[in-house]
This record gives C-alpha cells, sequence and structure tokens, in this order.
C-alpha cells in the first residue's frame, strides 16, 4: 500500500499553524473535539467536566516527561526545590493518583509526567496531555522529553541534544497506520531550543552534552540490535554493522518515544527538544551493568540541564 506522506501537507500546515500561534495556544488538530460536550482524558483520570483544568493547569509553561514514575517524581522534588518551593515532599502530590497509568505532579509552571515504555504509550499520554494544555488554555509552552538510552560510540553519561529523531532505517520521519492507511510525519525537532539547551549546558559545564540524531524503535533488544534478547536472529558482526551505518548516518544515541513525540509536537505546535543520557556505548556491549549509584548520577544530568534551562528562562540564578 502506498504511504501517505503528510511531510508536504503537514510542513505547510506547520507554517500556517505558526503564522496562527502568534497566540501561542496549543493547536488540536482535531474538529471531532468541539462537537463533544466532556473530554474524558481517561489515562489521567481526568475530565473538562469532573476538573477545572484552566485553574489547575493554566500556569503550566514547561513540561517535562520521561518513562519512569519514579524518576519524574524525584525531577518533580528536585525542580520543586531548584525554584525556591522547598523540599518538602508533601508538597508533590500525584495528580493522576485516580490512575495507575501515568504519574503528574506539578511545580509552580513546570508540569513533570511519566509516559511508559514505547512508541504506543507516550502516544497516548500526549494525546491527553495536548488536549489537557489546550483545555486549560495554556499559551507558550516548551516540552522536553528527559530520558536514557544506548549510545553509539559514546563515553557512557554523555547528554545527547536530539536534532532529529530518525527510524530503524534513519529516515527522519514517524509512520502510523491510521485506519488502513500508512501516515507519515516529520521528526524534525526545534532549532533554536536546541541550541539553547546546548549554550546552557555550556554554562553548566558539569558533563559532555552534544547535539546529534537519536534513533527511535520499536523495542528495546532485537530492535536495537542486542544479542541478549530472548530471540536473536543476527550474528554479532551484522549487529556491529548496523550500529556502524547507524553512526554514519549521525545517529548518536537510540531510545524508544522521541519520533512519535517529536511528531505530535511539531503538528500541535509545541516547541519540543529530546534530551538523554546515555547508558551504555553499543558498541561495547548490549547489558546496562552500571554500578546503581552511577546510574543515578547519570539520570540526574539532563535533570540538572532542563532546571538551569528553565531557572534561565524564569530569571533565576542558576
Ligand atoms: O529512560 P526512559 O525515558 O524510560 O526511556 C528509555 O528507557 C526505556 C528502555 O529502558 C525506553 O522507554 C527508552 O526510550
Ligand atoms: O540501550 C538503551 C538504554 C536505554 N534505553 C534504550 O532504549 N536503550
Amino acid at each position: 500500500m502506498a504511504p501517505i506522506v503528510a511531510g508536504k501537507s503537514s510542513e505547510a500546515a506547520v507554517t500556517d499553524i505558526n503564522g496562527q500561534l502568534g497566540s501561542g495556544l496549543v493547536h488540536i488538530r482535531n474538529p471531532h473535539l468541539d462537537l463533544m460536550s466532556e473530554d474524558i482524558l481517561y489515562h489521567f483520570g481526568l475530565g473538562t467536566k469532573t476538573h477545572d483544568l484552566p485553574a489547575m493547569f493554566s500556569d503550566v509553561k514547561f513540561v517535562c516527561v520521561g518513562g519512569s514514575a519514579n524518576r519524574m517524581k524525584a525531577f518533580a522534588l528536585f525542580i520543586h526545590k531548584e525554584l525556591g518551593y522547598g523540599s518538602d515532599q508533601n508538597n508533590i502530590a500525584d495528580i493522576c493518583a485516580g490512575t495507575d497509568r501515568y504519574c503528574m505532579f506539578k511545580a509552580g509552571p513546570v508540569l513533570a509526567i511519566s509516559h511508559g515504555m514505547g512508541i504506543p504509550s507516550i502516544s497516548i499520554m500526549l494525546h491527553e496531555l495536548i488536549k489537557l494544555l489546550h483545555h486549560a488554555n495554556c499559551r507558550d509552552v516548551v516540552i522536553i522529553r528527559i530520558g536514557t538510552s544506548g549510545g553509539i560510540g559514546m563515553r557512557p553519561g554523555t547528554v545527547i541534544i536530539t536534532d532529529t529523531a530518525v527510524d530503524a532505517f534513519f529516515r527522519p520521519q514517524f509512520e502510523l497506520t491510521v485506519l488502513d492507511k500508512v501516515v507519515i510525519r516529520s521528526t524534525e525537532l526545534d532549532k533554536e531550543l536546541i541550541q539553547e539547551l546546548l549554550l546552557c549546558s555550556q554554562e553548566i559545564s558539569q558533563f559532555n552534552t552534544i547535539v546529534g540524531h537519536t534513533m527511535c524503535t520499536y523495542d528495546f533488544y532485537e530492535g536495537q540490535g542486542r544479542l541478549d534478547g530472548a530471540l536473536c536472529s543476527f550474528s554479532s558482526q551484522d549487529k556491529f554493522d548496523y550500529l556502524m551505518r547507524a553512526c554514519s548516518a549521525g545517529v548518536r544515541n537510540i531510545e524508544m518515544e522521541s519520533s512519535v513525540f517529536a511528531a505530535m509536537c511539531r503538528l500541535c505546535g509545541l516547541k519540543a527538544a529530546v534530551v538523554c543520557v546515555t547508558l551504555l556505548d553499543r558498541l561495547q556491549g548490549d547489558q546496562i551493568n552500571i554500578p546503581h549509584d552511577v546510574l543515578a548520577d547519570y539520570q540526574l544530568r539532563p535533570q540538572i540541564l532542563i532546571a538551569a534551562f528553565i531557572k534561565k528562562h524564569l530569571g533565576l540564578n542558576t
């Protein structure tokens, strides 16, 4: 079946949206929503009739997302303290406590949300988050994925700011089957935001940070060329050749959400970035065997960078 290449028409649409986005509002691209008298954000345990979403969220300016609920809670506590709101855990309650699908925490203008692992999980979360921001009349929101990844030829602990998310064929696109058609969407990210983040990381100067392509896969094991899954149908030479080809195509790290994240945020007019730390160099191995304290330190790096970025934007000292 011939894919629908959304590139051309969507690019044009994005230009239009950007013009329209002088208002800074989130752009919902679904005419059916206007016909609904109530919108239930089922996986958040929130809704337009049951919750006053503008009262709860209209001041949100930064949304940070990451796979693990514990990591996002830790980030919420960290940013709460960094913004001068104190370090009392009791001030950080899970807004999605009515459901165990995702966790959501708020610290002033910062919203921290977990998205689970993989494209389907983050995609569901993003549909509901983008609608939430729309219902709450949020303006000028920046959204950043703070995650972990496997590096290619990178020293573990390196922070990668994604310029473009690519698929397993190194193409800058995200493919989704809608009804029985394949829709292709661009995965380019905001260039200005990338440069701002890079500058921030140079200013804090605490760890190595680079800009590069991020490969987004549908699987952690075979899908990322690992030899240590329950199934493996290729040789170690095949794996090495593939990772070397990825590296030559500009891929510096591999994770599992960046493509749909970039595509959805772009289409809805949200300024978005992906910042992931590498936990290992995939040219050296497949198993993540770093000690717990080193893992904790690595996972903190994207958080430190994003906290500095947010504080800079809010005019607070870093
Ligand atoms: O660190 P997080 O945000 O969970 O992301 C990465 O880690 C998970 C795999 O361990 C995948 O979801 C991958 O994208
Ligand atoms: O190798 C890795 C490490 C973290 N997350 C991934 O998706 N891959």
